[in-house]
């Protein structure tokens, strides 16, 4: 699904990120784990051409992303606020994402009724706008409105960081039968190992730039995890 061949990128002479190689197949669902710094939200941006690297190539079911934008129909990603239009109300930006993908206001709603207990009452009829709403609640609008569009790649940048521990359990249960179904190649950073661990089949391990783990969970990871993190300088 996704090749990253040889890629680099540097800020003020610092290599940020370098992978000579990576490959991420169909249906994997992968947990992007490292320290703050590491280059997770760089490897996102170059992945969804929002910055270019310096060197190197991401690859999108074969087609290089900076060249080829059909990868734009299948992907759907939240990395933060900024992926937002924030004088909307979430009603409006659903209908609006939705318009971009020929879903009708009917698709959608069709999709957001599935979603009930993810919003847990907070984001639908409340004659919010999404600047007004909490950073959680931000973060909710920002996933649901990636699900609805039924990508064949989701990537998230930390969704578990502001989300409350019922939202946290209800997104590790949607990413987990996202997973089930093989449909969705899935992308997920975050700093929360538990979370990573227990709904990520594949854990990538991020430091400095590189890619220094590549593990299939298994039941030992997460302890494996912890005892690196806990003794990394
Ligand atoms: N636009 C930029 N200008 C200068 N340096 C940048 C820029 N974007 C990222 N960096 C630097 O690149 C490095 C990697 O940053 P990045 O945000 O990719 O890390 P991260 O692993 O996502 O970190 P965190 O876990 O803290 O979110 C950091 O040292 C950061 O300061």
């Amino acid at each position: 699904m996704i090749e990253v061949q040889n890629l680099t990128k540097s800020y003020s002479g610092v290599r940020v990120v370098n992978i000579p190689a990576l490959v991420i197949n169909k249906g994997e669902t992968i947990g992007l784990i490292g320290n703050n710094g590491a280059g997770k939200t760089t490897l996102f941006r170059m992945i969804l051409d929002l910055i270019r690297s310096d060197g190197g190539e991401v690859l999108s079911k074969g087609a290089n992303v900076v060249q080829n934008e059909n990868w734009r129909d299948y992907t759907a990603a939240y990395l933060d606020e900024g992926f937002l239009i924030d004088y909307l109300t979430p009603e409006e930006y659903f209908y609006f994402v939705g318009s971009l993908h020929q879903l009708t206001r009917a698709h959608v709603d069709e999709k957001l009724s599935t979603l009930t207990e993810f919003f847990n009452g907070e984001i639908l009829n409340k004659r919010k706008y999404i600047r007004d709403l909490s950073k959680g609640n931000q973060c909710k609008v920002g996933v649901a409105a990636c699900l609805l569009q039924s990508p064949e790649l989701l990537m998230l940048d930390e969704p578990f960081a502001n989300i409350d521990p019922s939202t946290q359990i209800r997104l590790k249960s949607i990413l987990k039968d996202a997973a089930a179904s093989g449909n969705m190649t899935t992308i997920v950073s975050s700093h929360d190992l538990s979370h990573v661990t227990e709904v990520c089949q594949r854990i990538l391990l991020m430091e400095k730039g590189k890619i220094i783990k590549d593990i299939h969970t298994d039941a030992n990871t997460l302890k494996e995890l912890e005892e690196y993190f806990s003794v990394m300088q």
